[in-house]
């Protein structure tokens, strides 16, 4: 069974004659488990595949399909949750409340999803150590260097056991030793917890330590490589 599947999926953005196809009709399975790159030059279509992908964003015509389930005609709030509870998310320029504590940034998906505080806090406590974080739980996360910024990130994405985490050149923004720390840690998540990786990404080495690279050129998938 695929964790999640494309179906004819095509995006435009703008109307008339600024209409732009960014995605001119992609068909992708991706197995649970899996660790996938998705590869192809600035303005190719990855992030939009991405975010379609990630339920982030709607299609203008096309399916998305998550364990089996079209999810074309869920309801924004139903979406929300679902996404919430499926996915986590790592993105090149972190996105976490940087006034905020290491600890309340990686609870904040288990407060969405309406956890009680005692087991909130358990949980994301679990989640930084596998990071090796626990120490800089109550930290504010601005003091933390890049490559702890990401690390937080992973825990947040890890927090509530998703299905998938999705990363958008998660190492774009760091130095290689640090880089190649992060990735290895999302690579252990793939391994030892099964969590289906998807990666968006330039870097040829990050994108060849998966399992498997879809190259995007102009809006279509040209190669798919296992
Ligand atoms: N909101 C938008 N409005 C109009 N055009 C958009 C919008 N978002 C993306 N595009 C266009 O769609 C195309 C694909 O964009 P996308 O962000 O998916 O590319 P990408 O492959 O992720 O690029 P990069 O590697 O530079 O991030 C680009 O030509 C981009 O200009």
């Amino acid at each position: 069974m695929s964790v999640i599947e494309a179906k004819n999926l095509k995006r435009s953005y703008g109307k008339n004659e600024s209409k732009f196809e960014a995605l001119k009709g992609v068909d992708v399975k991706i197995e649970k488990g899996e660790s996938v790159a998705i590869v192809g030059k600035s303005g190719s279509g990855k992030s939009t595949l991405m975010h379609l992908l990630a339920l982030l964003d709607h299609p203008s015509s096309g399916e998305i399909l998550l364990n089996d389930q079209n999810t074309t005609n869920i309801k924004t709030k139903e979406l929300n949750k679902l996404r919430n509870e499926s996915f986590g998310f790592v993105f090149q320029q972190f996105f976490m409340n940087t006034k905020d504590t290491v600890l309340n940034n990686v609870m904040l998906p288990l407060k969405i999803a309406g956890i009680s505080a005692g087991k909130r806090k358990k949980m994301a406590m679990a989640a930084l150590k596998e990071v090796e974080l626990d120490d800089k739980a109550s930290n504010k996360a601005n003091d933390l260097s890049g490559g702890q910024k990401q690390r937080v990130c992973i825990a947040r994405a890890l927090v509530n056991n998703p299905q998938i985490i999705f990363a958008d050149e998660p190492t774009g923004n760091l130095d290689s030793k640090t880089g190649v720390k992060v990735e290895q840690i999302l690579f252990d998540l793939n391994k030892k917890q099964g969590i289906t990786l998807i990666i968006v990404t330039h870097d040829d080495e990050l994108a060849a330590r998966c399992d498997r690279q879809i190259h995007i050129i102009d809006g279509n998938i040209v190669k798919d490589v296992k």
